[in-house]
């Protein structure tokens, strides 16, 4: 693969010793550990490191050439340096084109569709992915749960890879014949330039509310991320077709927006008193999941879905929106949503005799846990119990918030750890105590085995157990160590064997 850095931007040559240089690289890579024969290294900067203190650690593993974004008090530190080093501005934003580019722009080829929004992002794209395969469109996933085909995913260390990952994740599955891909844009893929380069053909909003402020800082902040996916950028233009939420609030800041650009979108909504281009017209929750008719502008349809809780009719409303404004036909749609069907981890049910039901699901966030209690007291013949905690180094004011939920909406809560990552476990547990008016209802078991074990043992079969936060993770993370863990596993093996899927 030819390198020709004039063509692609604006770029100069850094450090003296190589006044001109023409390179060949055969494949682009922005970790020096990782870097074989032939690439080119991407030396950005992170929040822990300089991307150019790695410049010399990739030329000895084979780098052919390096870009930076470097200051002019920086120029000095490559005059030694084996290979050329060119300066490139806005490399976050730069290096995702780039690497579409050597990889032959993967995404103007399949149809992509990106989904962001606090909450839903993995249940949409999975519910988009099954409903596009049942309409005979050979469909990758992106995301929280897993990359690759529905059936074969593999293990994701983040919801949006980095942008040369995400290129080379997009290339494989063109290479496989993919017609779509579905991914999850995470708010922290739009702060860094993860999706720069990639051509949505659809976008959608879910929701926001409050999460990643570590790292955000702000509310503001982390919604001017995700406006980033809808209001386009030099990198990636505007979305050819949007789906908001038009029950949410900065879903309708969105449509402002984009209403003064002229452009157009789609609205959904459960419940709105304004006119939206999909809407419900009827639902039905019953123990499969629910039956909906939807108001499109073309018509109604009508539909079973195997999901619960009223959130998931939102889910559901997003995903038709993206369907129709793809082009499919009413009845095109009723025959996918029909295959809709639960996502791991988020919602699953298990039973058995004898036993108090079980939820398990990710909710992580003070208003995933909201949602996620209210459609499990729609389930609940007696109490309703939760066993949950918080993330360690991960926003920390969602820790009392989620409480102040679990107090309000719970009979019986049970606080435990989630990932404590680098923190110490009960200094969270701690931290989420302060949210409780009362604790009268509320215990502490901080290892999150004994939790699930407490609740199995105490609460009656007629009561409902919701265990949330970790979802379809299979392990917790513990001071930089990931050990084996799974709150499915927990679960069956206290009701002693497989559970059945209520
Ligand atoms: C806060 C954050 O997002 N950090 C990401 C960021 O790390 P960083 O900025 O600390 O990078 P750094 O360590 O300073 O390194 C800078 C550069 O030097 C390179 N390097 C570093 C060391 C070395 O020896 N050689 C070398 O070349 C690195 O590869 C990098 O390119 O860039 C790294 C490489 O792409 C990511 O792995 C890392 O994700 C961390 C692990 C992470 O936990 N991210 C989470 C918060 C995240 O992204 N989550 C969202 C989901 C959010 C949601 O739920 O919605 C996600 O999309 O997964
Ligand atoms: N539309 C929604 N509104 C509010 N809560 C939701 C919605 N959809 C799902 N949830 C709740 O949020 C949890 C996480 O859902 P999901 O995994 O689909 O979201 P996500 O946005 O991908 O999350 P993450 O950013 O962690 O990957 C679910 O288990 C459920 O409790
Ligand atoms: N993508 C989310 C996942 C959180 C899952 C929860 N189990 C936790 O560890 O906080 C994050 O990284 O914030
Ligand atoms: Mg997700």
């Amino acid at each position: 693969m030819q390198f020709k850095p004039a063509t692609l931007f604006e770029l100069s040559i850094v450090g003296q010793d190589h006044a001109e240089a023409s390179v060949l690289a055969t494949g682009i890579c922005s970790d020096s550990r990782y870097v074989q024969q032939g690439d080119l290294f991407v030396a950005r900067d992170g929040v822990n490191h300089r991307g150019i203190d790695f410049v010399v650690q990739a030329a000895q593993a084979g780098a052919v050439a390096a870009i930076v974004e470097c200051s002019d008090s920086q120029v000095g530190e490559f005059d030694h340096v084996s290979i050329p080093v060119f300066h490139v501005d806005d490399l976050v934003n730069r290096t995702g084109v780039l690497a579409s580019m050597m990889l032959g722009n993967p995404s103007h080829k399949m149809t992509i569709i990106g989904i962001t929004g606090t909450n839903g992002k993995t249940s949409c794209a999975h519910y988009i992915a099954q409903a596009l395969t049942a309409l005979g469109k050979k469909t990758a996933l992106i995301g929280t749960v897993g990359n690759g085909f529905p059936g074969s995913l593999e293990t994701a260390t983040h919801t949006t890879p980095d942008s040369i990952r995400l290129q080379q994740l997009l290339a494989g599955f063109y290479a496989q014949s993919a017609d779509a891909v579905v991914m999850e844009v995470s708010s922290h893929a739009l702060d860094q330039g993860r999706v720069a380069g990639v051509q949505f053909d659809a976008v959608a909003l879910t929701n926001l509310s409050r999460d990643h402020l570590d790292y955000h800082g702000s509310m503001q902040a982390y919604a001017d991320a995700k406006s980033r996916l809808f209001l386009g950028s030099e990198s990636a233009g505007v979305p050819a077709r949007i789906a908001l939420n038009a029950d949410d609030d900065f879903g309708c800041e969105l449509a402002e927006q984009l209403q003064q650009a002229n452009q157009s979108f789609f609205r959904y909504s459960i419940n709105s008193s304004v006119p939206v281009d999909v809407s419900v017209k009827r639902s039905v929750l019953n123990s499969q999941g629910v039956t909906l008719s939807i108001a499109l502008p073309r018509g109604d349809i009508h539909f079973d879905a195997a999901v619960m809780g009223d959130f998931n009719i939102s889910n559901l409303l997003l995903v038709v929106s993206v369907l129709a404004q793809l082009g499919f036909s009413n009845t095109e749609i009723e025959t996918a949503m029909a295959q809709v069907s639960a996502v791991p981890g988020r919602m699953e049910c298990l039973a058995k005799v004898g036993f108090p039901a079980a939820i398990i699901d990710y909710a992580h966030t003070p208003d995933a846990l909201e949602k996620a209690l209210q459609a499990a007291r729609k389930h609940c013949e007696k109490k309703l119990w939760v066993v949950f905690g918080c993330g360690g180094d991960r926003d920390t004011g969602k820790r009392a918030e989620m409480a102040s939920i679990a107090e309000k909406f719970a009979d019986k809560i049970i606080v435990t750890s989630d990932n404590p990552r680098t923190e110490a476990a009960d200094e969270i547990i701690k931290m989420i105590m302060q949210g409780f008016s009362c604790v009268e209802n509320v215990t502490q078991v901080s290892a999150r085995e004994d939790a699930i074990s407490m609740a199995v043992q105490l609460a009656g079969p007629e009561d409902l157990i919701l265990v949330a936060g970790k979802g379809h993770e299979d392990y917790q993370e513990i001071m930089g160590v990931k050990y084996p863990f799974s709150d499915k596993h927990v679960i069956e093996g206290l009701m002693g064997g497989r559970a059945n899927d209520a």
